[in-house]
């Protein structure tokens, strides 16, 4: 049976390290480490999410500021926002929730936030870093950041002689996520829904992501024995069982088959989501140790 990999508790952890961190940067400089969350529209799922962002930020003593704009404001309003909170020196990160509403062009507004406060890792600049193997100037997207972390802690920093897999391939998961990977010297291939034979591609994983967004789509004979199995999604579907209307959050991977096999596995919840929160409060401590002309610190 495969260990459990507590998200919680490593996330704790990050986020201990940030609030000691925090409080040395206030002490030696009087900075405020300051982040910013954009969230346009009443999303109830984005709602929860973005709360819990601001919750934590306050927890590391970090300057938490929430702007909610109604679904219907305009593309052009939406970039004087971040425009403004650019030059807003008390502010250090700035995190624009996606999905934004169809009317407003994400890509237009991602790439106006300035690359020094992109804490989500979306801009060129820092796609572009990653890309290039500049981990040491790069803000990386927090997801795989803190998928990463998990991955170091149990098999290394050096990841050579590896298979990584990783299923998905988008902007904000799966590419970021291999190219973490191969900086870490892993042998990374990525695969997604035309992918032929996924099956067993997967089975040659000793490293399998899993970031899709289709519920349990990873199925247990597709891990390989002894492999670990990182389940990025967070899929809401129905649970009867627990009454009629009632929910539950499952991954992308069918955890009781997979944990048969893995050597060790993330749970939904409480794996990678907590990291993600985590991560984005580290990068906003980055940022505003930048800013104070301090070394970046590590983690
Ligand atoms: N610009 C942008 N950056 C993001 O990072 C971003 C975003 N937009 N849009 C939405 C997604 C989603 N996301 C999550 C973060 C934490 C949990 C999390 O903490 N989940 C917990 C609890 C889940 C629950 O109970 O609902 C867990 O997995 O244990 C989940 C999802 C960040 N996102």
């Amino acid at each position: 049976m495969a260990a459990v990999i507590d998200g919680k508790a490593v996330a704790e952890d990050v986020v201990g390290r940030v609030k000691v961190l925090a409080a040395e940067l206030r002490a030696g400089t009087g900075i405020v480490p300051g982040l910013a969350v954009v969230i346009v529209g009443a999303d109830p799922a984005s709602q929860v999410y973005v709360a819990s962002k601001g919750k934590k930020a306050k927890e590391c003593g970090f300057h938490s500021v929430q702007h909610t704009l109604p679904a219907d404001t305009a593309e052009a309003e939406l970039v004087a926002l971040v425009e403004t909170l650019n030059a807003d020196p008390a502010i250090h990160g700035i995190l624009v929730q996606l999905p934004l509403p169809e009317h407003i062009d994400s890509g237009r507004i991602i790439q106006t936030i300035s690359p020094d406060k992109d804490v989500d890792g979306f801009h060129f600049v820092n796609v572009g870093k990653l890309g290039t193997g500049e981990l040491a100037t790069a803000f990386v997207p927090c997801t795989p950041a803190g998928s990463m972390l998990l991955i170091e802690r149990l098999r290394g920093r050096d990841l050579s002689g590896l298979n990584a897999v990783v299923v998905g391939r988008s902007n904000i998961v799966g590419k970021p996520m291999a190219n973490l990977l191969l900086a870490a010297n892993a042998t990374v291939t990525i695969a997604h829904s035309r992918t032929k034979n996924l099956a067993e591609i997967c089975r040659s994983a000793d490293i399998l992501v899993a970031a899709v967004g289709r519920p349990e789509m990873v199925r247990g004979d597709w891990v390989k024995q002894g492999a670990t199995v990182i389940d990025v999604g967070i899929n809401r579907v129905a649970a009867p069982e627990k009454g009629e209307g009632k929910t539950r959050l499952v991954g992308d991977v069918a955890y009781g088959e997979a944990a048969e096999r893995a050597g060790a596995i993330t749970p939904v919840p409480g794996g990678v989501g907590p990291m993600t929160i985590a991560l984005l409060m580290a990068n906003t401590l980055v940022s505003a140790s930048l800013a104070a002309g301090r070394p970046r610190p590590a983690f």
